[in-house]
């Protein structure tokens, strides 16, 4: 269990805050586009492939004062700005997503749905795991839908996920970064085959940026 008592956060005016920095956002519907991303520290949903394992004990990352990432966020050109982690939603977003809404830039969510909303999102990116479920408001909020696939059978899961979101909801498809040659053919061939599915890489990897 992670240790998310409110007094050490104060309703959102601390974080722990694990980086920020200006990249390419380099997956999902929005990907190519420049965004400022915010990582939180923290993480209880242990994904065996998870390329950001760094992330997962929030003790490595002592709250910050929320007031200081946003205005590094501001002195950013960017327009868009990425919530991720570690699991955002563990932690009470109001205060850092209302902020940067309000002083005009667009606010991308990346989470796993385990736990309760909280922040004003532009965009939400909703990335189910089998050890772990989204709760049924991560499903009403998402509006693209990304799956990790890392063998044939996660594209049932895939399946499982889509009948899940709501009409609108964009549906992508993503190799697991260790076997992208392996499963690549299989998603081209799935996403043909089932054209209300898209392919998502991980194009910042193959640009060598963050
Ligand atoms: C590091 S997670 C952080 C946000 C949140 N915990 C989540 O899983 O959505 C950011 C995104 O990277 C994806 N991801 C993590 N490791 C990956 C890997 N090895 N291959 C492909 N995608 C990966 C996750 O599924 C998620 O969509
Ligand atoms: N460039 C870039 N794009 C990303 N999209 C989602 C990411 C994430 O780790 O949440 C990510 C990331 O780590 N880097
Ligand atoms: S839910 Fe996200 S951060 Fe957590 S282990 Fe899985 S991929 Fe990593
Ligand atoms: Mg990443």
């Amino acid at each position: 269990m992670i240790d998310t008592d409110p007094a050490l956060f104060d309703g959102g005016r601390r974080l722990p805050l694990v980086e920020d920095f200006y990249t390419i956002q380099g997956e999902g519907f929005h990907a190519g586009k420049p965004a400022y991303f915010i990582r939180l520290g923290g993480c209880d949903v242990g994904c065996r492939w998870c390329d950001a394992k760094y992330t997962w004990n929030p003790r490595r990352y002592p709250p910050v004062d929320v007031q200081v990432v946003i205005d590094r966020a501001l002195t950013c050109p960017a327009r868009a700005i990425v919530i991720t982690g570690g699991e955002p939603l563990l932690y009470p977003l109001d205060i850092l997503t209302r902020t940067l809404h309000d002083r005009g830039l667009q606010i991308f969510l990346e989470t796993s749905g385990t736990h309760p909303f909280s922040g004003r999102f532009d965009w939400v990116c909703l990335s189910p795991k089998r050890q772990q479920p989204p709760l049924d408001e991560a499903f009403r909020r998402a509006h693209e839908l990304k799956v990790i696939v890392e063998r044939e059978d996660d594209l049932q899961w895939a399946e499982q996920n889509a009948a899940r979101v709501g009409d609108d909801c964009l549906l992508y498809l993503q190799p697991e970064w260790s076997v992208y040659e392996r499963m690549m053919p299989l998603l081209v061939e799935y996403a043909k085959a089932h054209p209300q599915w898209n392919i998502s890489i991980q194009t910042h990897k193959f640009m060598h940026i963050p």
